[in-house]
């Protein structure tokens, strides 16, 4: 169930009398594409994102409108609740990201020409928007390659986070949102840990970072099959290195900061909170500025590229889903004596399994 409050609504008027839809593709993704539109008074461009709509819709609309004000997050320009052949859908209009996916930019630098300082930089940017979702109480859960995009092909670009899809409010806890239950008297601990969902996007940091400092993922297949049990038990394990001769002359502030995002105890990852107070990017301006491999790597790799991503999307995917689970067993041992009355009133209502619906 969303809350009302704080909820824009969707314009219920035609978008086509505003805008003119173009046949340009903008981007494919699980839910359709994203396509360029045409404000029809001010012959701006912007990318439209066309929902079915429903729950799970409503609820990516509602989380990325709320951000929509973070100046590294993609910006929400207006949404439409229209119906086509019968359907009733959501039209998302977005600034439209002109500087396309951050690893191609990456990719098309002289080698060389990056270094770890831009990289510094480039971290920065995307642990804004992370500050600014957890410091909400927001969970991307979906923070990989093809959801960073630059605004414009220029040098001074503001590179943004987009797609949330799988965004979670964290201390909203389904369980808990039954008749019997009032909010305003709970403290937000006693909702239960919300710290599983955070930690995904600080392990997605930690990928992210690895990748941009040397152009190749931390975890992969052996075998080439897209998360295999061997990738799961490394990612579990934390089995990954900075090999020679790519890490190299990359500073170990650096190599350190991974270790803290990919922890692999969630409890025991680093936070947002260290991320952004840590020297190497909080002081972006003075870390070296050795050159990276990172472009020549792209370039070499770039044929599996595409399974790079599905790895991380399925990853995350399995993420999620462990973590979900590992809440609900959390909230089920919990022995606050509140959350036991609430959860004995629940089984009473809805039977034994109650508090396992998730
Ligand atoms: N505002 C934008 N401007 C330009 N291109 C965009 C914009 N938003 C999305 N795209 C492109 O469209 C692709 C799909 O968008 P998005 O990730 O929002 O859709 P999705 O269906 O939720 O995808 P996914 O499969 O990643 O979950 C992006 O990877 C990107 O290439």
């Amino acid at each position: 169930m969303l809350s009302l409050q704080n909820q824009r609504q969707p314009k219920t008027s035609a978008l086509v009398d505003d805008y003119e839809i173009s046949d340009t593709v903008l981007g494919l993704g699980i839910n359709g594409k994203v396509v360029q539109c045409t404000n029809r008074r001010t012959k701006q461009n912007y990318a439209l994102k066309v929902l079915l709509d429903n729950e799970k819709a409503r609820r990516e609309v509602d989380l990325h409108w709320r951000v929509s004000g973070c100046k590294h997050i993609v910006n929400i320009i207006d949404v439409y609740e229209n119906t086509y052949s019968g359907r009733k859908c959501l039209l998302v209009v977005m600034e439209c990201m002109e500087g396309g996916e951050l690893f191609q930019r990456i990719q098309d630098k002289a080698d060389g020409a990056f270094t770890e300082r831009e990289a510094a930089q480039i971290m920065h940017e995307i642990c804004a928007a992370i500050d600014y979702l957890h410091s909400r109480d927001i969970a991307h859960r979906d923070l990989k390659p093809e959801n960073l995009l630059y605004t414009t092909s220029q040098p001074n670009a503001i590179l943004k986070l987009t797609d949330f899809g799988f965004a979670k409010e964290t201390f909203t806890n389904d369980t808990l949102q039954t008749p019997c239950y009032t909010p305003y008297y709970v403290a937000p601990e006693v909702l239960g840990p919300e710290k599983y969902d955070k930690s995904c996007d600080i392990w997605s940091l930690g990928v992210v970072m690895y990748i941009i400092m040397c152009g190749f993922p931390p975890f992969y297949s052996n075998n080439g099959l897209a998360i295999s049990p061997g990738m799961k038990k490394r990612i579990r394990t934390g089995q990954y290195d900075f090999p020679d001769p790519e890490w190299t002359n990359v500073s170990q502030s650096a190599k350190d900061l991974i270790k803290g995002m990919l922890n692999v105890d969630p409890s025991k990852r680093l936070r947002i909170q260290d991320v952004i107070r840590n020297k190497w990017i909080a002081q972006y301006n003075a870390v070296p500025q050795t050159p990276l491999c990172t472009g020549r790597m792209l370039k070499e790799g770039e044929e599996t590229w595409p399974e790079v991503q599905e790895e991380m999307t399925r990853s995350l995917a399995t993420m999620r889903v462990d973590y979900d689970q590992m809440q609900i067993k959390a909230l089920d041992k919990s022995n606050n004596p509140l959350l036991t009355k609430r959860r004995k009133k629940i089984e009473e209502i809805y039977g034994t399994n109650a508090t396992a619906r998730n």
